[in-house]
């Protein structure tokens, strides 16, 4: 497996690969790499003949600076389940070689009134900064496909319209989430919780699942109280939403016979702040 810090030695490693015919995928991650990650890299081997995973935390996403401070940053240890798991090379850049100008570069572009709602609504800009540095990860790799998790739903409506603001040919491939036994999604955040907010972030998948089970005995509105009650009186978790929404604009479901239903919810649980969803139909 190589290990590539600037964007020219990766683009010298491509060259002749593309034009032998290879068929190249991007996995783009911010590393402290889990299953869920290798579920993507595996998904990518079946979809192209090489594999490249960037690991970068994007500094240009954060909202809060303490949430960057303390992302997890265990490189041999992701190193090593990459080799593990096949993947041809890694793209580590540093901040400076994709913000030569600094982290302040400017960058918007229109997403879509989708970028406000939810998580734009609790991380604004957030998806400013997600759609920046992928827009340069796809120029540095050019890469035919790129593989991004259901986990995070909302970054992949926004991936997709940056992708059709700019044109690029690029095939966007959703995977699925990929969860711990007893049903927790896995999320490299998952490390700061305590032994008790693991207890409690069951709550997230829980609750979506009853949406899930129970959606033909109840009305939309009803199935969200039900949801929202799941978090009424557990101490250390704190609801930032439970919607079930249209899955093309992510605004809350008017019938339930609309075609593209999902149930999103954010919530902090203790002091970290976890996503999760399931989608309806
Ligand atoms: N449990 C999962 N199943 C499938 N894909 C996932 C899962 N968790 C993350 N991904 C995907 O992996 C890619 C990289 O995500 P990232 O590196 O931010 O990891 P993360 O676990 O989502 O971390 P975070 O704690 O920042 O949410 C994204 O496309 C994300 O959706
Ligand atoms: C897509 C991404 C790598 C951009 O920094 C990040 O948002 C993530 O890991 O989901
Ligand atoms: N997986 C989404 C990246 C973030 O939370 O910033």
């Amino acid at each position: 497996m190589e290990i590539f810090k600037t964007k020219a030695a990766l683009k010298a490693f491509l060259k002749p690969l593309k034009a032998s015919g290879k068929k190249i995928a991007l996995v783009p991650t911010m590393g402290a790499l889990h299953n869920g990650h290798i579920s993507l890299i595996k998904l990518a081997q079946q979809n192209a003949d090489i594999i490249i995973c960037s690991i970068f935390v994007n500094p240009t996403q954060f909202t809060d600076p303490k949430d960057l401070e303390k992302y997890p940053r265990p490189i041999e240890h992701d190193l090593a389940m990459l080799a593990d798991a096949g993947c041809n090379g890694v793209f580590m850049p540093k901040v400076e070689e994709m913000y030569p100008a600094g982290a302040h570069e400017a960058w918007h572009i229109d997403l879509g009134n989708a970028e406000f709602l939810l998580e734009g609504e609790f991380r604004k800009g957030h998806y400013q900064g997600v759609t920046q540095i992928v827009k340069k990860l796809f120029d540095a790799v050019e890469p035919d496909v790129a593989m991004f998790g259901q986990k995070d739903f909302q970054q992949v409506l926004m991936i997709k319209n940056m992708l059709a603001y700019f044109k690029l040919p690029i095939t966007i491939i959703t995977c699925p989430i990929i969860r711990e036994a007893d049903g927790l999604a896995m999320s490299s955040r998952n490390i700061h919780l305590s032994a008790n907010d693991r207890k409690n972030s069951l709550v997230l998948s829980r609750s979506l699942q009853y949406v899930v089970d129970h959606f033909n005995e109840y009305s939309l509105s009803e199935l969200e109280d039900k949801a929202r009650l799941f978090y009424h009186n557990i101490d250390g978790v704190e609801l930032d939403y439970f919607t079930i929404a249209n899955g093309d604009t992510l605004e809350p479901a008017k019938s339930k016979d609309e075609n593209n239903l999902v149930a999103l919810v954010a919530a902090k649980v203790g002091s970290t702040r976890l996503i999760d969803n399931m989608i309806i139909k």
